[in-house]
């Protein structure tokens, strides 16, 4: 009897598997497809992780509206958009708006151009951003307000902007790249750290707000990625860092990270965090144990004083 009973049930389970993993496909495929055609903005998109979303999104079939401060280097991406071929989906060449994110006065005229391109937008990508390096008593309080502007209150403007238009459509998905930074701190980043940690409770804040209106908003929360970020980092007298930090340079691949937007996007995941074991086990502690995880971080900033000092 436990025998037949054995024998009937190995071919259920196997077709069970089998049935999930095919709905499970076939929902990716058809969330993949309802970025067919829809307008996405992403910020940053002249490099790291925006010019590789602006390559996944072009790719699902999305009509992108590339932002950032070179147009030179923006116009550079639409010409690689533009020349590839996609044989199974219609793809579209992405429009460009240039703007500095750190001068708010800008950025609503910038939101009403870029909805000019499409007369709405389906998908914000809040991308663009700056780190930083620097012990608090060498930093300009101005240089823990310029990371600021860019980081946070850069794209809450920007959200802002596009926000009524998608409440009136009682659609749209906002995302935001935080970082694991945006969880917990770290010695030497207090003005990246802390503009993540903004970023990510305003936009906990506004997913609440808007839920009534059907809108989704994402917090992404990546570990290191291999990009420029930590050249292009500002230091506490306001100068670039300018080096590729060993952390960056073996950070995940720009790619795989794009992917997990979109995925973030089609599956409408609220808060994703990318990172390894140590920084994800690094965050509970933070909540469950805060005083140990106070003093790692105490040890690690004697540490690496003393590395800058050799
Ligand atoms: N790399 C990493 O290890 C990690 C990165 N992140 C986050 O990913 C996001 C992308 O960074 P990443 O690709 O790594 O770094 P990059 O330095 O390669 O890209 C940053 C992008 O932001 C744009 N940008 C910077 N300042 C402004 C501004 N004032 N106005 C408009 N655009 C601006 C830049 O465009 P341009 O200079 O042309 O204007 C550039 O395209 C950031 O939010 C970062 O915090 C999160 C976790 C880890
Ligand atoms: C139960 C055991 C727990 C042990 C915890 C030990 C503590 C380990 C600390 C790990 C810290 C991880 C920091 C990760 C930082 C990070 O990934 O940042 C991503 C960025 O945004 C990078 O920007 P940056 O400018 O700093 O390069």
């Amino acid at each position: 009897m436990e025998r037949l009973l054995g024998l009937g049930i190995a071919p259920l389970a196997a077709g069970t598997v089998g049935l999930l993993i095919l709905l499970k496909v076939i929902q990716r495929l058809r969330h993949k497809q309802n970025l067919r055609d829809k307008v996405v903005v992403i910020t940053g998109a002249s490099s790291g992780l925006g010019k590789e979303c602006a390559r996944v999104f072009h790719a699902a079939g999305a009509r992108l509206i590339l932002c950032g401060r070179d147009q030179k280097r923006l116009q550079e991406v639409v010409e690689e958009l533009r020349n590839k071929n996609n044989e199974k989906i219609q793809t579209y060449t992405p429009c460009t708006v240039t703007f500095d994110l750190s001068n708010t006065s800008v950025v609503s005229s910038a939101a009403e151009e870029i909805l000019k391109c499409h007369g709405h937008v389906d998908v914000l990508i809040n991308n663009a951003g700056i780190s930083y390096r620097g012990n608090i008593l060498d930093t300009h309080v101005s240089v823990q307000r310029d990371v600021m502007e860019t980081n946070y209150f850069g794209p809450v403007a920007l959200t802002q902007a596009i926000l009524p238009s998608m409440v009136d459509r009682r659609s749209g998905h906002i995302v935001v790249i935080s970082s694991v930074q945006g969880k917990i701190s770290i010695p030497y980043r207090s003005a990246y750290s802390a503009s993540k940690h903004a970023t990510q409770a305003y936009f906990d804040c506004l997913r609440a707000e808007v839920d009534r209106f059907g809108l989704q908003v994402s917090v992404v929360s990546p570990g290191y990625i291999k990009t420029n970020l930590s050249i292009n980092a500002v230091t506490g007298d306001g100068s670039k860092y300018g080096v590729m930090d060993k952390t960056t340079a073996k950070g995940a691949d720009p790619v795989d990270v794009a992917h997990a937007v979109l995925k973030a996007v089609c599956h409408k995941q609220e808060d994703v965090v990318l990172a390894g074991l140590l920084p994800t086990a690094a965050i509970y502690l933070r909540t469950l144990w805060p005083t140990l995880y106070f003093r790692l971080m105490a040890s690690r900033a004697i540490k690496e004083q003393k590395v800058k000092e050799e």
